[in-house]
């Protein structure tokens, strides 16, 4: 086998971003190069210490062998790995980024892949694999969760670390995953590279079908249902009537136990599914999905834009705690369950435990919600029907669903909650067109993410941003952004907008260090900084101060996303509105979470960023940003928001970069990963 170069570099040479995923024996970062005018790359960091204590030496040498192997034929398919390099701790696999993130993951999000995305994905998946084969290489775990998508939506195959090249072997140990294992292997422990067709064949199923073919409650019950061929499309009577014959014959064609009756790749691309496929285009064939239109319904194309434009801190949107499609087991639903029991249920909201409004307090005394009596509606910010960017609420109308709609006083308050402030601070800001000579809006590039412009434009104006004068950074509720600007206040965008990017260049809100960037539409860029010094200025109140900026546009996003969600449940299921006035009211989980607590009374809020140690009062209207009366309190519910799990970029980046500088110390990369490689096989072998 060949090997990658080798090149001396070390972890220092990289500035390590955000998790980007983890293996059974790695953990993979988006980092950028620091010397390669920041060319954005995936580090695959293997622990030395776990590979061996997992006997996982085998795997990696094979991935990086396999991996070396294609790199070098060059494929837009395939994920290439750039270099390896070591240190004491780690050894480092240099891969392409692919900032589309997992197609499986933009699957779960759709639901199904309309015909046209399907059919292109199956040709690039062919294309690709077709090229490993003539490679000898047999793949072995073809699954959507190995494959990646490029940022313009071109699919990328990654994870060979169970890849062989003796075709037609037998196979010593079990490899793949259970719902994609040919019936081959389960019955004679036999793959070669038919296995791999059998994967595409059950990937085919799944791109339009949303799940795969095989699938049982067990890893038991999947093995028997794909040695017995039984799944739907494989019964008469359960054949869905509105997917297309020519998939479901194809389908039927490839999903065939006997491998030698399998078609082989070269015959599938004469299927009749591919007649108006070129395949000898490759231009064509290896468009980005983004590239290609598909009659989407209204959800879909929401999904759409957010994978494809929602980058934030430049990451795919499977990053963000949005609409993160959590697989829900179908619910029981008992007779005597009232409706509105039942959708609580299908909402994860407590059922036992009822609900009731939050609590709003003036003059310090608590009151039922807005002065009558309380309604057990389950408290949701109505959305309206186009989208949550332009912040207002209508009434959808009343003939639209037998949902009983929020009566105006609820309605008011949920207007005046979208003028909350959820956070405001002192920042340095500069707004620049995204292109000096004019923004480029074609079809071609309007999906892609330019990484390279971006990172220029900091470089060329770093020093005009930080020459700026402080100015008053304020995040609404409804998402609005905006800032003050010769004493008018600017909107800058809505963080739900779909077609917001965001990019973090080592945004430090506590060291007061880096840039936060916001992007839209490629128009226009917003470069957000942190003023070198605490600032005396007067400029306004600070709210939420304790919150970083990145946390908090994370939470706006997630408030809207999970309205959005709520308001969609409700417009899907009727309620029962006796059902609803005989719950007595308690807040639950979630109902806190969309709703942090409210309170009436002008608040006093200390403003530590701005150097004062005395608390200072509220300015008037006349000379704040405009904030009605409610203020969100730092209850402890928010700091729920403050840091979703995969959002904490930040931190898991400086503990890779503090832990990397401590290991660093006798770092001997310099003998290459080859080395390292080898001196691990004979550790491992001891
Ligand atoms: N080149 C890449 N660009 C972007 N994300 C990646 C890249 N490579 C891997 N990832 C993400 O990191 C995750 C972990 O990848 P990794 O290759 O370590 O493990 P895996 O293949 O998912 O699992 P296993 O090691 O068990 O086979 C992937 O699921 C993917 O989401």
């Amino acid at each position: 086998m060949c090997s990658v170069p080798t090149v001396k570099r070390s972890p220092q040479d990289f500035v390590f971003k955000q998790e980007l995923g983890r293996g059974s024996y790695s953990t993979v970062f988006k980092a950028i190069d620091r010397s390669d005018s920041g060319r954005v790359y995936a580090i695959k960091v293997c622990s030395k210490q776990h590979i061996i204590r997992e006997g996982k030496v085998k795997y990696v040498t094979i991935e990086k062998n396999t991996l070396s192997l294609l790199t070098r034929a060059r494929h837009p398919g395939i994920v290439k790995l750039h270099y390896t390099f070591h240190d004491e701790k780690n050894l480092y696999f240099v891969l392409d980024y692919a900032a589309g993130g997992e197609l499986l993951s933009l699957l779960h999000r759709m639901g199904t892949f309309s015909e046209i995305w399907s059919r292109h994905l199956t040709c690039q998946l062919i294309d690709a694999v077709e090229f490993i084969h003539s490679q000898g290489v047999i793949h072995r775990d073809l699954k959507p969760e190995n494959l990646l998508l490029s940022s313009d939506g071109r699919l990328m195959i990654t994870d060979f670390g169970t890849a062989t090249t003796s075709g037609g072997s037998q196979c010593s140990s079990f490899v793949g995953t259970a719902e994609y294992v040919c019936p081959e292997l389960l019955l004679h422990n036999q793959c070669d590279f038919s296995s791999d067709v059998w994967a595409v064949g059950c990937m085919i199923y799944q791109f339009v079908q949303g799940k795969p073919p095989f699938r049982g409650d067990n890893e038991l019950q999947t093995f028997e249902r794909t040695v017995a061929l039984d799944y739907p499309w494989n019964h008469p009577n359960t054949t869905p009537k509105n997917i297309n014959p020519l998939i479901i014959r194809l389908t039927r064609r490839i999903l065939v136990i006997d491998p030698t009756l399998r078609p082989t790749l070269s015959e599938i691309k004469l299927d009749k599914w591919f007649e108006t496929v070129d395949w000898y285009n490759k231009d064509l064939l290896w468009r980005g999905i983004w590239q290609i239109q598909q009659p989407v319904s209204r959800s879909n194309r929401q999904m759409m834009l957010c994978n494809r434009q929602l980058h934030v801190i430049d990451t795919p949107l499977r990053n963000i705690p949005i609409t993160k499609q959590k697989k829900k087991k179908p619910a029981k639903i008992s007779n005597t369950t009232s409706s509105i029991v039942e959708w609580r249920k299908r909402l994860g909201i407590s059922v036992s435990e009822p609900m009731v409004q939050p609590e709003i307090t003036s003059n310090g005394t608590s009151s039922p919600a807005f002065g009558k009596p309380t309604p057990s509606l389950p408290k949701l910010n109505i959305r309206n029907t186009n989208g949550i960017a332009n912040g207002k609420i209508s009434t959808p109308p009343s003939s639209a669903s037998p949902i009983d709609m929020p009566d105006n006083t609820i309605r008011n308050e949920i207007l005046a909650q979208d003028s909350l402030v959820l956070k405001q601070g002192c920042v340095n800001i500069f707004e620049i067109p995204y292109r000096l000579d004019g923004p480029d809006m074609s079809l071609e590039t309007y999906g892609k993410v330019d990484n390279e412009l971006i990172t220029q434009l900091v470089l060329r104006h770093e020093l005009e941003l930080k020459s700026r004068a402080p100015t008053l950074l304020t995040l609404f509720k409804d998402g609005t952004l905006s800032y003050r600007s010769d004493n008018s206040s600017k909107h800058i965008i809505n963080i739900g907008d779909h077609n917001l990017s965001m990019y973090d260049f080592d945004f430090n809100e506590r060291e007061r260090t880096g840039f936060l960037i916001l992007e839209k539409y490629k128009v226009k860029i917003w470069f957000i900084s942190i003023p070198d010094r605490p600032s005396s200025t007067t400029l306004g109140v600070s709210k939420n101060d304790d919150e970083e900026w990145v946390a908090c546009f994370f939470r706006a996003r997630q408030l809207m996303e999970d309205q959005e969600q709520l308001n969609d449940k409700f417009k899907e299921i009727s309620i029962d509105k006796k059902a609803v006035q005989t719950q007595p009211s308690r807040t639950t989980d979630l109902e806190k979470r969309v709703k942090p607590r409210i309170t009436h009374s002008p608040r006093v809020v200390s403003s530590p960023a701005f150097g004062s140690s005395a608390p200072t009062q509220r300015k008037t209207s006349a000379t704040r940003s405009p904030i009605t009366s409610p203020t969100i309190g730092h209850s402890p519910t928010m700091r729920k928001y403050a840091a979703p799990q995969n959002m904490v970029i930040s931190s898991s980046r400086y503990e890779v970069l503090n832990s990397l500088k401590a290991n660093t110390a006798n770092d001997d990369a310099s003998s290459g990963a080859s080395a390292a490689f080898k001196s691990l096989q004979k550790k491992s072998s001891k």
